[in-house]
């Protein structure tokens, strides 16, 4: 039964995601999308969302180490912030909170209104709130009793502040919360100011500890304060090179010299920076806590105040100095400027020469190959043996021979000399194990063993051989799913998820056109053709969803780039499928467009009817993507009721 402020406030976030929102009003903006690209529903609240234990484990296995530094920061934020009856969450990028500070005498007023470890705030889910329009905007924001989208939440004040790693990645959200507070939003802007400070705090103390074995160098235009709070951190080697930058240095500083690559600092000397050069940061690192502090100036003329801090560890102990390289040339290559690639170009890069095994999800097509090449060749295993294994492809009688090879006289009719076997092969280098989750369970036994000891054991043989082996395994199934039906083994998902990177579908990548050009390069070098594509071609396979992924895109450029004239493809030179994504089965005669126009219509508007306008729903019905039925409704100019 709904109270009549919500229904009140149901009625404002109806009239206002019917008439838009000026792109500067966060809030507005966030109702908006979660009516027409999540198609929520604000007359449906809903209660918060607390995802299961072992899905909550895999969420902080992502991000543990940087847990515990966070934990640190959370329970001092807690101590100044208890008193006055606000909770804490830490939420990861996709907005889970993976971690949670509150009072235990309310654990059942938050549980319910999901201020507690394991719920889901991502905008998707929860509608507009503190955490998931953070994720989006980037950027610290309150989210106020009736700014929430849900009606459910509208009691809730809620103040979130984003993460970022190192390397300038997204790495989650720092969310101060209390059940209930005073009316004026101004009751929060302190909140706020406590939330974004220790987000920063968070993100220093982590940045310090991740480039613990580097030079680092503090800013800070107060003079006494830059030992305690140097708003801007740089670590840079032992040759002045910058080798990352906190969110203040991001923030604050530019190269002086414009030009190519001007608007990153990392790889760039201190030199390129600050107008004093290099000696004066030396001298200021002889200098150390004395009282002789000398100011650095950038081209934009602010004048800092800096100390620097010795490396704290032996770099090269730690970490081989590739794994520190920004981003490796081979991983750099996999993508063009989208976020959700870049950060795990970022996180791949560092690592690459760690020995960790690492495993790989994503759809079928996305590059799950492609990245595990990637690595090894960014790795200082590169010059020894990649040794791809498709678990799925080869017979379940054979993958053990194959894997763990034999020794002379095992089969009747096998090699006389025995075989070694694809572990073994790979000895030093990287084994890819694609399709892990078809491995059959007896084997999987026997890799763990492997894995564990570090030596195989060839079919007949007597002895175990040594072997120094990394695992890039691969899966597009839910592995977490096939341990709960028994049909993999817990043990071996841990030995294998020394880290996890997740490849996007295309239809999310940002850089279509990237690949586009990457790929189209690559087959007409192949085909030896100069063939260029046209708008209207270009624009199709930018709007379409590609649910094969990239292999798909590459295999839809190889049949273009065959059947154009070999000068331009044009829109008829793609596959019939580009076309016709959303007509029924079976195909309507394809030369008769203005039929195809009525027919795509007709069953988008029947479908919008039998959802009644939810849009994910047509969506899924259709099997296309959210954004295509947008594109088609404006297309057919096809309105829903209540906005006619
Ligand atoms: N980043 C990329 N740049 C260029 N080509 C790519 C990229 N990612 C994937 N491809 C191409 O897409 C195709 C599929 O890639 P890959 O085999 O690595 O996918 P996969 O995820 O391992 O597929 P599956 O799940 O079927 O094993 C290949 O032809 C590959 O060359």
């Amino acid at each position: 039964m709904l109270a009549p402020s919500q229904r009140e406030h149901i009625d404002n976030v109806l009239a206002v995601s019917q008439t838009g929102a000026a792109a500067s009003d966060p809030i507005h903006s966030s109702w908006v999308r979660c009516v027409r690209d999540y198609g929520l529903d604000p007359c449906r609240p809903t209660r918060a969302h607390i995802v299961e234990h072992a899905q909550l484990r895999e969420h902080k296995d992502q991000i543990e180490e940087f847990l515990g530094v966070a934990r640190t920061g959370m329970e001092q934020l807690y101590k100044r912030m208890a008193g006055i009856g606000y909770v804490l969450l830490l939420t990861d990028a996709h907005g889970i909170a993976v971690d949670f500070i509150g009072n235990d005498a309310w654990a059942r007023e938050l549980k319910q209104s999901g201020l507690y470890l394991g719920a889901d705030w991502s905008e998707v889910r929860a509608g507009t709130c503190a955490v998931g329009t953070c994720i989006v905007e980037k950027a610290p924001i309150t989210v106020h009793h009736t700014d929430h989208f849900d009606a459910t939440h509208i009691s809730l004040t809620c103040n979130a502040a984003p993460l970022f790693d190192p390397t300038g990645g997204f790495l989650g959200v720092l969310d101060v919360s209390a059940l209930t507070s005073p009316s004026p939003r101004e009751s929060q802007h302190l909140a706020l100011q406590m939330v974004t400070m220790y987000a920063q705090m968070v993100e220093d103390a982590n940045f310090l500890r991740y480039f613990r074995d580097r030079w680092v160098l503090r800013l800070g235009s107060a003079w006494s304060m830059v030992d305690v709070a140097g708003e801007i951190m740089l670590a840079f080697d032992g040759d002045g090179v910058i080798v990352g930058t906190n969110s203040g240095a991001r923030r604050a500083l530019r190269p002086l010299r414009n030009g190519p690559g001007a608007d990153t600092l990392i790889g760039r000397p201190l030199s390129d920076v600050f107008r004093e050069g290099m000696d004066a940061i030396w001298r200021i690192a002889r200098a150390g806590a004395s009282a002789d502090r000398s100011a650095l100036s950038t081209g934009s003329g602010e004048v800092y105040f800096g100390t620097v801090q010795a490396p704290r560890v032996t770099p090269q102990r730690i970490m081989p100095s590739t794994a520190d390289t920004p981003c490796a040339p081979a991983l750099e290559r996999l993508a063009g400027d989208d976020p959700q690639m870049q950060r795990l170009i970022s996180q791949a890069s560092r690592l690459v020469n760690r020995p960790v095994n690492i495993l790989v999800h994503g759809e079928t097509g996305t590059g799950k190959e492609v990245l595990a090449k990637a690595l090894h060749e960014s790795s200082s295993r590169s010059s020894k043996p990649f040794v791809a294994v498709n678990c799925a492809a080869i017979p379940e009688s054979l993958i053990e021979s194959e894997l763990f090879g034999y020794t002379a006289g095992t089969f009747t009719g096998g090699r006389s000399k025995g075989m070694r076997g694809l572990i073994q092969q790979s000895d030093g280098g990287t084994l890819f194990l694609d399709e892990i989750g078809d491995m059959p369970l007896h084997l999987q036994t026997r890799l763990l063993r492997v894995l564990a000891e570090r030596e195989v054991l060839p079919l007949g043989a007597e002895k175990p051989v040594p072997v120094r082996l990394t695992v890039v395994a691969a899966s597009h199934r839910d592995l977490r799913k096939l341990i709960a039906e028994g049909r993999f083994r817990e043990d071996l998902y841990y030995r294998l998820c020394g880290a996890i990177l997740y490849l996007p579908p295309l239809r999310e990548r940002l850089d279509r056109d990237y690949l586009i050009e990457r790929l189209l390069a690559a087959e007409s070098a192949e085909l030896d053709s100069r063939a260029r594509l046209d708008q209207a071609a270009h624009a199709a396979l930018l709007s379409y969803d590609w649910p094969g992924n990239v292999r798909q895109l590459r295999n839809v450029l190889r049949f273009a780039l065959a059947v154009c004239d070999g000068t331009t493809i044009n829109i008829e030179d793609l596959p019939a499928e580009l076309m016709t994504r959303i007509e029924p089965s079976p195909v309507p005669d394809a030369s008769a467009p203005i039929a195809r126009t009525h027919d795509e219509a007709s069953v988008l508007q029947a479908a919008l009817r039998r959802q009644r306008w939810n849009v994910t729903a047509v969506a899924a019905e259709l099997g296309i993507c959210r954004a295509t039925v947008y594109r088609q409704m404006k297309r057919y100019g096809i309105v829903p009721p209540n906005q006619a």
